[in-house]
């Protein structure tokens, strides 16, 4: 019956006859009033591709790649229980990707698929689903309402291009709308409002509190048709258009619904309502949109009345992309009212990834030129020049700054074409400035502040020094908690304590220099591990069988390598395979001697048995266990930092230096004439050095110098590794 009434609207478009059948066949729109401003014409004629019938469910694979300019990524967010989960069920069924209506009342809705969710009607954790709407694709991230999850809202919000606010009409703006408003206001998110639960008695299609709670510009694009229950549609400001859902029991879907252009049938009181708020929409749009407001006196300054839908749309859209205004619509996504023209405006009005500008580069507060610790202000600067700047936020040092991704990329491009020009002369133009190599930090001794209250200050100086200097590190020891600082000497952690005395006001206090020893293993092992254990009423049974066998450990931070038999890289799924390699990666970090980190060691899986039911954390767990049991037989070996050695000392005070050397497990390379000078160059272990610019200040009468770096990390001899064992223990 309904097909046949599409067939006789189009009966005369024999061009189109076959494209509306396939959007027809959804229900989509029913068309009672002619083709004048019918907008099935163009969805059909974009929808050509799909032809399903009614009950047809859509895969994602029927979801062709858009160009970039038809995607829109886009977040739904509100206030708790606003009605953002039913709006997605709606939006996903009325897209064709889902067959029955879900229902967070009766816990069968796609996106909140946690258990606590479905439990409890609320949602969680963002859930991220994709669908096509009218040859555009929208991946939407319902995100939840509730105020203890904020910081996953924050999370989605970082990623998406616009959003869409769902409001409860019967309440208005409530507190959570106000925080995440004002977290899409941070991101300069696009958004468009949606009034839902027109159908409650209280419901009031007000947009002042958007207005004054949100300090937000609404641009009102639809009038309800009736209110409370009576709530039977709503008139399409731009066309129009009455869009009415006749809906004959409460469980019709809502997919067909009537549209009808305005006549002078139509309730006086509405037809007025209507006219004025039309003339309201062209009037606040053309002070927002300067091209739209010359369209308008230039040739329907005497009719405003007269703009096409499609002009207005566009000046919308500019107005919107720019955050000058907010489009709002209304609807009761539970009652199946008004969530198709919401689909609509998503893609008319939110911008597609191309068109959002992330902010990604840091606002400088002043430029200066630096004369010693003198610093003059200067307004601006040109190329070649240096200068010092203040209040940056994100940068490290060693990282190039640019002003946009426009100016990086033209640049780069410059870059190519110059370096195709200098190829001859062998040289390469590069936009990136090298960074700063950075050594991998040699001591460590804890760091305390003088009472808990100064913590968060001790974290944020700690914070702000790694930034100017990454060769510090900073971590916490996952055992007792304490904040580790890690630096290349003793020098080093001196002056970042003093830094943070003197610059931040901090007292703190150090614990004894230690040195950063690493581990290896002496034998090739092989061994199986099982870890069979119930969690609540869930078995979890997995074998693991590996291999592990010393490797090169002679270069600097030798790294650790995991290999899998051919037989299992064919055959373990890639979230197994990846359970694994945290299993093998979380024991490198730790050594079976001292819980020092391990280098120099290659492992192959050779056999990986998992019983249906256990969980990704107990597969890597018991790699974790076998590893620990592998290394543990293939013997222990402590490796210690040796650093070399380049003093610089007059010929008298030589031999002095050679016999405190001596005494140090020093090994000199090669002693080499400078004017007057010797130049010894050795190598010696780190842990020998504690206090060496004091010992050769005194054995030299202060004519040394040094310097020290990092040469390799070094298997120690049997002998001093059971007395290093020993004192780590305690025992000595
Ligand atoms: N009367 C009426 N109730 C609605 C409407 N939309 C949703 N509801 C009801 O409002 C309640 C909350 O709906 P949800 O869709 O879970 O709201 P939500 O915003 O996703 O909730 P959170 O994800 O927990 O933040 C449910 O009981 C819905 O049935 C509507 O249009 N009218």
């Amino acid at each position: 019956m309904f097909l046949k009434y599409v067939l006789s609207v189009f009966n005369s478009i024999n061009s189109m006859l076959t494209s509306c059948l396939g959007c027809c066949s959804q229900g989509r729109y029913l068309l009672t009033a002619g083709l004048q401003g019918c907008r099935c014409r163009l969805s059909c004629h974009l929808k050509r591709h799909y032809s399903f019938l009614p009950d047809d469910v859509k895969s994602l694979r029927a979801v062709v790649n858009p160009d970039i300019s038809k995607i829109r990524n886009i977040g739904i967010m509100a206030h708790i229980d606003a009605g953002k989960t039913t709006t997605t069920e709606r939006m996903l069924y009325y897209s064709g990707y889902t067959r029955a209506l879900g229902d967070v009342d009766d816990g069968d809705t796609v996106t909140d698929f946690m258990a606590q969710e479905r439990e409890r009607g609320i949602t969680i954790q963002s859930a991220a689903v994709t669908f096509d709407w009218k040859s555009h694709r929208i991946n939407l991230i319902d995100t939840p309402g509730h105020v203890d999850f904020t910081l996953e809202v924050e999370r989605a919000l970082r990623v998406l291009d616009g959003a869409v606010a769902v409001f409860d009409a019967s309440a208005g703006v409530e507190a959570q709308t106000l925080t995440v408003w004002r977290q899409a206001e941070k991101h300069h998110i696009p958004c468009v409002c949606f009034l839902n639960k027109m159908d409650k008695p209280a419901a009031n299609f007000s947009i002042e509190s958007i207005k004054q709670k949100l300090k937000a510009n609404p641009v009102l694009l639809q009038i309800p048709v009736g209110s409370g229950k009576n709530f039977t549609g709503v008139v399409d400001l731009l066309t129009n258009q009455k869009l009415i859902w006749k809906l004959k029991s409460m469980r019709d879907d809502g997919r067909v619904f009537e549209i009808k252009a305005l006549d002078q049938s139509d309730d006086p009181e509405l037809l007025q309502v209507v006219g004025e708020a039309r003339t309201a929409l062209i009037e606040q749009v053309a002070d927002l949109d300067d091209e739209f407001a010359e369209l308008l006196l230039t040739n329907f300054s005497d009719n405003f009345d007269a703009v096409p839908s499609i002009k207005l749309q566009e000046a919308i859209r500019r107005v919107t992309l720019a955050r000058k205004g907010v489009p709002v619509l209304c609807g009761s996504s539970l009652r199946n009212k008004g969530v198709q023209p919401l689909l609509d405006a998503i893609t008319a009005y939110l911008p597609s990834p191309n068109e959002r500008h992330h902010d990604l580069v840091e606002r400088m507060s002043r430029l200066l030129v630096p004369f010693a610790d003198q610093h003059v202000e200067i307004p601006s600067m040109t190329a070649g020049n240096i200068a010092l700047t203040v209040g940056l936020k994100q940068t490290v040092t060693g990282d190039t700054i640019i002003s946009s991704k426009a100016a990086a990329a033209a640049a780069a491009r410059r870059a190519q074409n110059d370096s195709g020009a200098e190829k001859k002369g062998g040289e390469h133009a590069n936009i990136i400035l090298s960074g700063v190599e950075v050594p991998d930090p040699v001591f460590f001794c804890t760091i305390e502040p003088p009472s808990m209250a100064k913590q968060a200050d001790l974290e944020n100086a700690l914070n702000c020094l790694q930034r100017e200097d990454p060769s510090l590190k900073v971590r916490v020891d996952p055992d007792s908690g304490q904040t580790i600082l890690c630096g290349m000497g003793e020098l080093h952690i001196e002056i970042i304590h003093d830094r943070i005395r003197r610059e931040y006001g901090i007292e703190t206090h150090l614990g004894p220099l230690q040195v950063a020893y690493r581990e290896t293993i002496l034998n090739e092992v092989s061994t199986t591990d099982t870890l069979d254990r119930t969690v609540g009423e869930r078995r979890h049974v997995v074998t693991v069988e590996l291999a592990v066998r010393p490797v090169d450990i002679t270069s600097v931070g030798g790294s650790c390598e995991i290999t899998f038999t051919e037989k299992l890289e064919g055959q373990l799924l890639p979230e197994v395979k990846e359970a694994v390699e945290n299993g093998v990666h979380s024991s490198y970090l730790q050594g079976p001697l001292l819980g020092y980190p391990v280098q120099g060691i290659s492992t192959l899986i050779q056999d990986v048995t998992i019983e249906p039911g256990t969980s990704a954390a107990m597969v890597s767990a018991c790699v974790s266990r076998c590893m620990l049991k592998a290394l543990r037989l293939a013997g222990g070996q402590v490796l210690e930092p040796v650093m070399s050695l380049e003093v610089t000392v007059g010929e008298e005070h030589l031999s002095s230096v050679l016999g405190d050397l001596a005494q140090r497990r020093g090994t000199v390379r090669d002693i080499q004439s400078r004017h007057d000078n010797k130049v010894l160059l050795a190598t010696v272990p780190l842990a020998e050095m504690m206090g060496y610019s004091t010992i050769l200040r005194t054995v030299t009468s202060g004519n040394a110098t040094f310097s020290l770096e990092l040469d390799a990390y070094e298997a120690m001899n049997p002998q001093e590794q059971n007395t290093l064992l020993k004192r780590m223990a305690g025992l000595l």
